[in-house]
């Protein structure tokens, strides 16, 4: 980073000048880039001049659309492929040069772990705790951890989708790390797989852990997580506590109807915007004219087709609505929108366990959000 580790936290917040120790952050990156080379040898960023800040403490989302260059950061992070240029920090400890210093601090989750289908989790675990040098003891500890206790002694090719994601995050706390960082961790799970990864997220932030998760599903982190980065074709486009990001947004219009997909594709084929409500429902967010959604036109155009909602209510909170404000016209795959301006960091004042006070406030959401 620009600032040694020292500076980290020399900040304004509400006015006043206060400094944090460089552990007020779990993740820190700065002028972050990385190209890679497509046919015909056109070098294409997928991460460009990012500077993301992770607090320590709390479930911190890494939103963005497919393709916006989450992993690639993830694995940066981690060490697993190299950045063309910019600095990365983990608990102020610049990796990859000096990770060995901070690996046992990190767990993560990035493809889904090989398990052997035929041994139990209890099993599975028990040797992987082996191979990290951990005690056999806190196998029993992450299962507890993770709510899997009950069913440790079956058999991993028995277990559901929503189980073996579980297991995962069980994996990674074996070494009991201070960061856990989880790439898509939702994916292809039940709402029920959903739900229990996103309260072991929750407990494992009560606990003082920092959870960094990603996810493309705005909506679907924003229930979970205390802080976000959002970013779209690798620059970051708004950070800061959901709170204040899902104030500063429009909202849109819940669409509840009988056939949900075939008033879905109605929409999208006219034009409006649209995602999945995390409580239900259509979240319909933009007008085809890019226009904030009015609801009794809604109303109409739908009726107009036949199509009678059974409910049709407002909703104004929303980060896919923070997002599409942002990108405000600009369709997804088109040059992105200008960077924010780089604004000091705002980090926490003290490094307390999450659980204990309100998410730190970070850079200030000001700046890039209008
Ligand atoms: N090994 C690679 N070689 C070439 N291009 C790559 C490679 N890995 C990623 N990319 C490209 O980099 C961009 C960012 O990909 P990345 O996987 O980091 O995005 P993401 O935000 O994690 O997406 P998703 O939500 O789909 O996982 C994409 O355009 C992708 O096609």
């Amino acid at each position: 980073m620009r600032q040694g580790p020292a500076q980290i936290g020399e900040v304004s917040v509400s006015g006043s000048a206060m400094s944090a120790s460089a552990d007020g952050w779990a993740l820190r990156t700065q002028g972050l880039v990385k190209s890679y080379r497509r046919r015909r040898g056109v070098s294409v960023p997928a991460v460009d001049r990012l500077d993301l800040n992770v607090p320590a403490g709390g479930v911190h989302g890494f939103l963005g659309p497919n393709g916006s260059g989450k992993t690639t950061t993830i694995r940066m992070a981690l060490g697993l492929i190299r950045a063309d240029a910019g600095q990365i920090e983990i608990f102020g400890t610049q990796v990859p040069q000096r990770l060995p210093e901070v690996v046992d601090r990190v767990g993560a989750i990035v493809e889904q772990p090989k398990f052997f289908p035929n041994f139990s989790a209890r099993r599975n675990l028990e040797l992987l705790a082996t191979g990290i040098g951990t005690p056999p003891a806190q196998v029993g500890k992450v299962l507890e951890q993770v709510g899997l206790s009950e069913r440790a002694r079956d058999r991993y090719k028995t277990y559901s989708l929503g189980m073996k994601q579980r297991l995962a995050i069980a994996a990674t706390l074996l070494k009991d790390p201070d960061l856990l960082i989880f790439d898509e961790p939702t994916n292809g799970l039940d709402p029920a797989g959903i739900h229990a990864v996103r309260l072991t997220m929750r407990q494992l932030a009560g606990q003082g852990k920092t959870v960094l998760v990603s996810s493309h599903i705005l909506a679907e982190v924003q229930q979970v997580a205390d802080t976000v980065s959002i970013v779209g074709q690798g620059r970051l486009l708004a950070e800061g506590r959901v709170r204040d990001l899902l104030a500063s947004a429009g909202g849109g219009f819940v669409v509840r109807a009988t056939d949900p997909v075939a008033t879905g594709e109605l929409l999208r084929s006219a034009g409006f915007r649209l995602t999945q409500n995390p409580d239900g429902g259509l979240l319909v967010t933009l007008a085809p004219d890019g226009s904030a959604v009015d609801g009794a036109a809604l109303n109409r155009f739908l009726a107009e087709r036949g199509i009678f909602a059974a409910e049709l209510y407002r909703q104004t909170d929303s980060l896919e609505q923070v997002f599409l404000d942002l990108t405000a016209g600009v369709a997804l795959g088109q040059p992105s929108p200008p960077a924010p301006p780089t604004s000091p960091a705002r980090p926490p004042a003290t490094s307390q366990p999450p659980g204990s006070q309100p998410p730190p406030a970070l850079p200030s959401s000001s700046e890039p959000l209008r």
